[in-house]
């Protein structure tokens, strides 16, 4: 049995990797790939996948319609999803884990733990290791099925395997996916953009506080300082707004209500979290933070002539 002890089997998805570094956002235009499902499309599958690469080089991903459409996204997929609908056909299953892709293995809305990764152990036996899990839901509570956050993470545990989550259309559970360890984050195709930027900010500030990254080059370790940027930057806008409410609130505010006390065990209380900083270096961090705030708050009452 594999275990969380494992070193995790991030699977590249043509440029893009999911299951180490960054969560990945999958799905419609705006995502860092796009996903194709044949399903839905009225063209022959050949047709459908030419009218997408001629407008989009980047990572691809595919659900087939029929086992016929196999050999046109070998030709031009980056991977096959084994969609929900098709996990019960396991010829399909095999044909489509030979066609030397990655294969997104969607768990069956009625599909135990076991019986999904029986599945992704059915691709493995035909020599294709490359898989991902995604956790879509059953229909068991909403109208629009949602994904089962803990079972997402001990598919994640249990197999080692990168699991995404699929959202469908709704990303208001997105925060919440990454947070429950999502290694990515799969739209509907006809999502809109709006939920595709939401998606791609949660990704992003969730995971910058809940992801552990372990970059191995300049570019990758910038990407992730980026990240915690993005973090930082959130919650220095709602902590400059909080900063204004007090000052209004203060008998008296501003420069001229300053509490340096406060300002100490604030900074002492922050050194607990961030001990290689320290209160030391942590001290005119914070006290650029809080006169920064205290400007804008003398700004904002100077057209009242507060
Ligand atoms: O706690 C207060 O009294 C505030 O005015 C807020 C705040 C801060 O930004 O955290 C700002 C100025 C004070 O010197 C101490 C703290």
């Amino acid at each position: 049995m594999l275990t969380a002890d494992l070193e995790r089997r991030a699977v590249r998805l043509g440029a893009l990797t999911v299951g180490e570094g960054p969560v990945v956002v999958i799905g419609g235009p705006g995502a860092e790939a796009l996903l194709l499902d044949l399903r839905t499309r009225r063209e022959p599958a050949g047709e459908a996948l030419a009218l997408v690469r001629a407008g989009w080089e980047g990572p691809l991903l595919v659900e087939p319609s029929a086992a016929g459409d196999l050999p046109a996204i070998a030709a031009a997929a980056d991977a096959v999803v084994v969609g929900a609908a098709w996990t019960r056909d396991l010829p399909l299953v095999r044909a489509a884990a030979r066609l030397g892709l990655p294969v997104v293995v969607q768990r069956g809305p009625a599909a135990t733990l076991e019986e999904w990764l029986a599945v992704a152990g059915q691709c493995a036996a035909e020599g294709n290791d490359r898989i991902v899990l995604c956790e879509s839901g059953g229909r068991a509570r909403v109208a629009e099925p949602a994904p089962d956050l803990a079972l997402l993470r001990a598919a994640r545990e249990r197999s080692g395997r990168p699991v995404v989550a699929g959202l469908g259309k709704d990303t208001g559970l997105a925060a919440a996916a990454v947070a429950a360890g999502a290694d990515g984050l799969l739209l509907s195709p006809d999502v809109s953009g709006e939920a595709v930027r939401g998606a791609l900010e949660a990704a992003r500030v969730v995971g910058a506080l809940t992801r552990p990254e372990t970059p191995g080059s300049i570019p990758a370790a910038r990407g992730a300082i980026d990240r915690v940027d993005a973090a930082l930057a959130v919650l220095l806008e709602r902590r400059v707004g909080l900063a204004g409410v007090i000052q209004r609130l203060k008998p008296v505010g501003g420069f001229a209500g300053r509490d340096p006390d406060r300002e100490r065990r604030l900074v002492a209380e922050m050194a607990r979290r961030a001990p290689t900083l320290g209160e030391e270096r942590l001290a005119p961090i914070m006290k650029a933070v809080i006169e920064a705030g205290l400007h804008v708050a003398e700004e904002r009452r100077a057209p009242d002539g507060g």
